[in-house]
């Protein structure tokens, strides 16, 4: 849509966007607003674009804004500015549904009817809500993520009760490693006793078997306890995602796929990382005591690298933290652009837009290699800092010792296990601050997966979900109200609306003005923002998700297949008798897409229907729908794809499984064809039912009414304007 320039003629003052920003939290002052509104070379601008430049020149960031009028803006967006009576007033919502609280010029504040705002327009400026990987304020979620695994961990914990118990015995091995040297040093060298030696040999190879035996125990626990956990909440989050309420999906494809695979590192972290560091490191603080107890002194040498690693482990965690936020979100850009390129390969061909896309990869990969590279280059210093601290441990030790065995409080015996034993310290020391470093990227998946766990279901849990009557007697719309995400536009608004058996509805109106959201919202796929749909008198959002998918079906406007066969893609519920689908198949002409393949209704679909035309998967939808036997048909542009002898046969085939109880609303830009089974007419414009009536008295008129250039003309040109995305 190209921007006209708006004629808006009433001004923009200092003091309603003072009262807008502070009701937003902008701490700006009405100065810094008078000198940016000032500005002579955005004052000719049209509305949007003269607050885009002045949001840029207050540099305040990340806000999102539109201007809209009143009738079909959502309340629930206030505060806004709304224009009235020839000047822009901060709105405020009031406890009285139907009133606005205005802020005038002077500060006093009136309060209004909403009738009365009507034909005004309403600019708002909105926050988007954080789609960062954590909160700016610090304030998390609550760690669902983290619950999940612990409990996943816990129903583990005879398992975790073998595992410490061979890690126990593996350590207090290594100090019999140390005291053979110990032993071999101060009693068999100076004496030559070798039957000592042959016993203490034989003893060590006692204690190699044992050690390699609880060891690889150790492993073959760890790896099926890990892959249990995996499986355990690859299930919940699975699950999750499959109930997730459409309309709250998010919208980037790239972090929907990182937070389901935002597991993979978690679990690697928590199984095998966390059970060695939690067993581990409380050994090393044993052994550092062993040295203390043999070497003396040589102890405080080990007993300072701890504390010393772990800072540096914390040092390098906060340095990478921004860091790793940064990268993932645009990992997740770019594993974004990818889903869209490949689906959009043709359209981007044949737009010879290559380039742009091209340019854009570019971008995000320059900048994510730019921050892997910056990451890398502190985990590896952290990494030559850990190991270099060792060495200098080492010899720190050794010097130590050899002033202790001068001091006579210790042998050489002594001296060469407490290296052995030093060495023990060292290992789980670096090992820990690997860890304390890794958990960046752990914990930033741990977000990741909790937002996508956070994401609200269909339906509560705990519900308790109501059956219906058997049959569905009538759907009714009461007060509905839908909006997509944030956006402040009503895409639906309808007070009352009711279909009853028998019901044969067309349903048209302009591109764009909500007939198949009201069909997605009629079919349970979208819940309504406010107000009600009833199925059979009940609440559709109370009932069994079953009893409403078995009695109503939805036709989307596009298609979807999924790979595997046409069989497979015609019987997606799994519950139709095979059949009465190639009887439906056969009516609707589907038969015809496997006649020439060998193959026949085992016929390959790849990846989201690939290989069958648009008019071919209309067909196999529409098999779908009717197999389904459903009592309330919700069909989207069911023949939009079709050819004109298609298109009868499919109104052909409809009519014959249409029952005369059940109920038939077809949203559709061609009416005429579908005109002989309808019953009922109702014309959308702006999310509103503009005409209900019966097609005898609309056709006369329809060739020019709904999805006419006439019905798109007549939407007054104050009613949506353009928006701009956060900036
Ligand atoms: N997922 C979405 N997120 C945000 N806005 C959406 C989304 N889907 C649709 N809209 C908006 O909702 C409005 C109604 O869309 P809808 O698809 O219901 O229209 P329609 O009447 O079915 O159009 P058409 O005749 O072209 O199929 C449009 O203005 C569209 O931009």
């Amino acid at each position: 849509m190209s921007e006209n320039p708006e004629k808006i003629e009433t001004r923009l003052t200092s003091i309603a966007l003072l009262a807008l920003f502070s009701e937003m939290g902008l701490g700006i002052s009405q100065g810094e607003i008078e000198v940016a509104l000032q500005q002579p070379e955005t004052a000719k601008l049209p509305l949007l674009q003269r607050m885009k430049s002045l949001l840029i020149s207050l540099n305040v960031k990340g806000i999102n804004g539109g201007v809209v009028s009143w009738d079909r803006f959502d309340r629930r967006q206030l505060p806004a500015l709304v224009e009235y009576q020839g000047q822009w007033l901060l709105a405020r919502n009031s406890d009285e549904n139907d009133e606005v609280i205005l802020t005038n010029q002077d500060q006093t504040v009136q309060v209004v009817s909403s009738d009365v705002l009507l034909i005004s327009s309403v600019l708002w400026l909105k926050r988007p809500v954080s789609s960062n990987v954590s909160s700016e304020d610090g304030n998390e979620e609550k760690p669902a993520a983290r619950k999940l695994i612990l409990a996943a961990l816990f129903q583990h914990k005879g398992w975790l009760g073998n595992v410490l118990v061979a890690t126990v015995v593996i350590n207090l091995l290594a100090v019999a490693t140390s005291l053979f040297a110990l032993q071999v040093y101060d009693r068999v060298v100076p004496t030559l006793a070798y039957s000592t030696l042959a016993t203490l040999v034989v003893g060590m190879f006692g204690i190699v078997i044992l050690d390699w035996i609880l060891k690889r125990i150790r492993s073959k626990v760890l790896d099926s306890l890990a892959a249990d956990v995996d499986m355990r909440l690859s299930k919940t989050v699975f699950q999750h995602l499959m109930h997730i309420r459409l309309d709250n999906q998010p919208n980037s494809l790239g972090t929907l796929n990182a937070q389901v695979n935002g597991l993979e590192p978690i679990r690697q972290f928590f199984t095998s990382g966390i059970v060695f560091g939690l067993i581990d490191l409380p050994f090393a603080i044993m052994f550092i005591a062993f040295i203390f107890v043999i070497g003396g002194a040589v102890g405080w040498v080990y007993g300072l690298l701890l504390p010393i690693a772990v800072i540096l482990g914390v040092i390098t965690q906060l340095r990478l933290k921004k860091l790793i936020k940064k990268q993932i979100q645009r990992s997740n850009e770019r594993q974004g652009l990818l889903i869209d390129v490949i689906r959009g390969s043709e359209t981007i061909r044949a737009n010879n837009a290559s380039w742009r896309f091209s340019s854009e990869w570019e971008k995000i990969t320059r900048s994510l290699a730019s921050y892997q590279i910056r990451q890398k280059a502190i985990s590896q210093l952290s990494n030559a800092t850990t190991g270099s601290l060792s060495t200098i441990a080492y010899v720190s030790a050794v010097v130590v010792g050899v002033f202790q065995v001068e001091a006579g409080n210790l042998t050489m015996g002594g001296m060469i296990a407490c290296s052995i034993l030093g060495g023990r310290v060292i290992n789980p020391i670096a090992q820990g601050v690997q860890y304390l470093v890794q958990w960046q990227s752990v914990s930033q998946s741990l977000n990741m997966v909790d937002q996508l766990l956070a994401l609200e279901l269909e339906r509560k849990p705990s519900q308790h979900l109501l059956m219906g009557e058997r049959h569905v007697a009538s759907v009714s719309i009461e007060k509905a109200r839908f909006v997509y995400g944030e956006s402040p536009v009503k895409q639906l608004d309808i007070d009352e609306l009711t279909f009853n058996a028998g019901d044969r509805v067309l349903l048209v109106g302009p591109i764009g003005c909500g007939k198949s959201t009201l069909l997605k919202v009629l079919a349970g796929l979208y819940r309504p923002t406010e107000g009600r749909i009833k199925l059979g008198g009940l609440d559709l959002w109370e009932l069994d998700p079953q009893f409403v998918t078995s009695h109503v079906s939805y036709l989307p406007q596009n298609v979807h297949l999924f790979k595997g066969t046409l069989k497979s893609n015609l019987t997606l519920s799994g519950t139709v008798n095979d059949a009465y689908m190639m009887q439906i198949s056969t009516e609707l002409g589907v038969d015809t897409i496997a006649e020439n393949d060998p193959k026949g209704m085992e016929l390959e679909i790849a990846e989201g229907g690939e290989g069958l035309s648009g008019g071919q998967r209309q067909l196999v939808a529409l098999s779908r729908t009717i197999t389904a036997k459903p009592t309330v048909w919700l069909l989207d542009e069911p023949t939009a794809s079709l050819d004109g002898d298609s298109e009868k046969r499919v109104w052909d085939v409809l009519t014959k499984y249409i029952k005369p109880e059940d109920i038939l609303i077809v949203s559709t830009h061609r009416p005429m064809l579908a005109a002989h089974i309808a019953n009922r007419v109702l014309v959308m414009k702006h999310g509103k039912i503009m005409r209900d009536a019966t097609p005898s008295s609309m056709f006369s008129s329809l060739a020019d009414t709904p999805s006419s250039t006439e019905a798109k003309s007549s939407v007054p040109r104050k009613s949506l304007k353009r928006g701009f995305n956060a900036i």
